[in-house]
């Protein structure tokens, strides 16, 4: 099975191929390069959700009839909630969920599907976000997609009251979800943990840390996506 990645920044895509000694092949689709590393198709799409889910649905429309891609991963570094996901850990989502996606009213934060449209949050396959997690030693739990970086503890505390059990937040994977979700395939997302979400302090992040951490999971994924069937995949609870 051919799974696409998507990261945010070439650092992050080449942190996910290092694990295989690079890219084997280098391909253009709209606005990005497919590299192509075990059975991984990996990208750098931009930051934010609506960068990533234009250049997932680009790259999943740009696969061949011959060979879909049966995964899309959502991949990179993140933020970690304390004390649950400490910088320099790995977590998998067990759901991708758009914490910011919604309204202010008066009486707090209404989701987009409080407002009577829309979706806030993809269910990425249990079996595989166990077995994923098994290999890796990642932390399973719901990862927070956000279009502004959390900057405060007032923050924090606001999104971990809303989502209690988020383990980390990041800025591309309900992008991701999204896009995977209107060609019908399922969706997962990977974080190595670069930084603690709190009060901004750029300098306490530990990217290299994390993209080394990234590299490592990824070699350890390869493997279960390869052995992942097509029963476990009707096995699925993505909604
Ligand atoms: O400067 C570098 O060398 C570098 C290398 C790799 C990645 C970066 C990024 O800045 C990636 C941006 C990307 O990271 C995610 N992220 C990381 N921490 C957080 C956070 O606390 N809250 C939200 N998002 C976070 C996010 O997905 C960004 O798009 C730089």
């Amino acid at each position: 099975m051919r799974v696409l990645v998507v990261t945010a920044v070439p650092a992050e895509r080449d942190a996910v191929t290092r694990a295989f000694g690079g890219p084997a092949q280098v391909r253009e689709v709209p606005g990005a390069e497919v590299h192509r590393a075990g059975p991984f198709d990996v990208l750098a799409g931009g930051a934010g959700p609506a960068a990533a889910a234009a250049a997932a649905a680009f790259a999943l429309a740009s696969a061949p009839a011959a060979d879909p891609y049966g995964l899309v991963v959502s991949a990179g570094i993140g933020g970690g909630f304390s004390p649950a996901a400490p910088v320099g850990s790995l977590v998998v989502a067990t759901g991708i969920v758009a914490a910011d996606l919604g309204a202010e009213t008066p009486d707090g934060f209404v989701p987009v599907t409080g407002l009577g449209f829309g979706r806030d949050s993809f269910l990425p396959p249990a079996a595989l976000v166990r077995d994923v997690a098994a290999a890796t030693g990642a932390l399973a739990g719901p990862v927070l997609t956000v279009s502004t970086v959390t900057g405060s503890a007032a923050r924090t505390a606001v999104l971990l009251a809303a989502h209690p059990g988020a383990v980390a937040e990041a800025m591309e994977g309900f992008g991701v979800a999204e896009a995977a979700s209107r060609i019908g395939v399922p969706a997962l997302e990977i974080r190595a943990v670069s930084n603690a979400v709190g009060p901004r302090d750029r300098a306490a992040w530990r990217i290299g840390e994390a993209l080394a951490v990234l590299t490592e999971a990824f070699g350890k994924t390869a493997p279960v996506v390869e052995g992942w069937t097509q029963h476990d995949r009707h096995d699925r609870n993505r909604d």
